[in-house]
């Protein structure tokens, strides 16, 4: 199983090493404000899960919510050491 740091080490790598096929590195290309778009509507559909849709849903889209705000992290330059000296 995959925790948060796993996955941003394996995004880390994608986008250091841009291999072919990477919707990684094409979602890290297109800037903040594509992430962001991205990000809000992860957001909307965690919600809308969790309202309508039941726990394994709910859980897939924070996958995906969280996948989403890495990316971010990675555009940004933040670690998830950034993060966690505020949690
Ligand atoms: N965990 C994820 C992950 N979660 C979400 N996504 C992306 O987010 C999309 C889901 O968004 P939506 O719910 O909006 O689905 P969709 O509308 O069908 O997707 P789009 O049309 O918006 O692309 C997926 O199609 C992926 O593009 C992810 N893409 C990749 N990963 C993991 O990231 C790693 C690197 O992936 P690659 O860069 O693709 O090799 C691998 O371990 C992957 O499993």
């Amino acid at each position: 199983m995959k925790s948060f740091d796993d996955l941003f080490t394996e995004l880390t790598a994608k986008v250091r090493d841009r291999p072919e096929g990477s919707g990684t590195v094409t979602e890290f290309d297109g800037g903040v404000h594509t992430i962001g778009k991205k990000i809000v509507e992860e957001a909307a559909e965690v919600w809308m899960a969790a309202e309508y849709e039941g726990d394994v849903a709910t859980a897939e889209e924070i996958s995906q919510l969280i996948y989403h705000v890495q990316v971010l992290m990675l555009a940004k330059g933040l670690t998830p050491a950034d993060i966690y000296r505020h949690l």
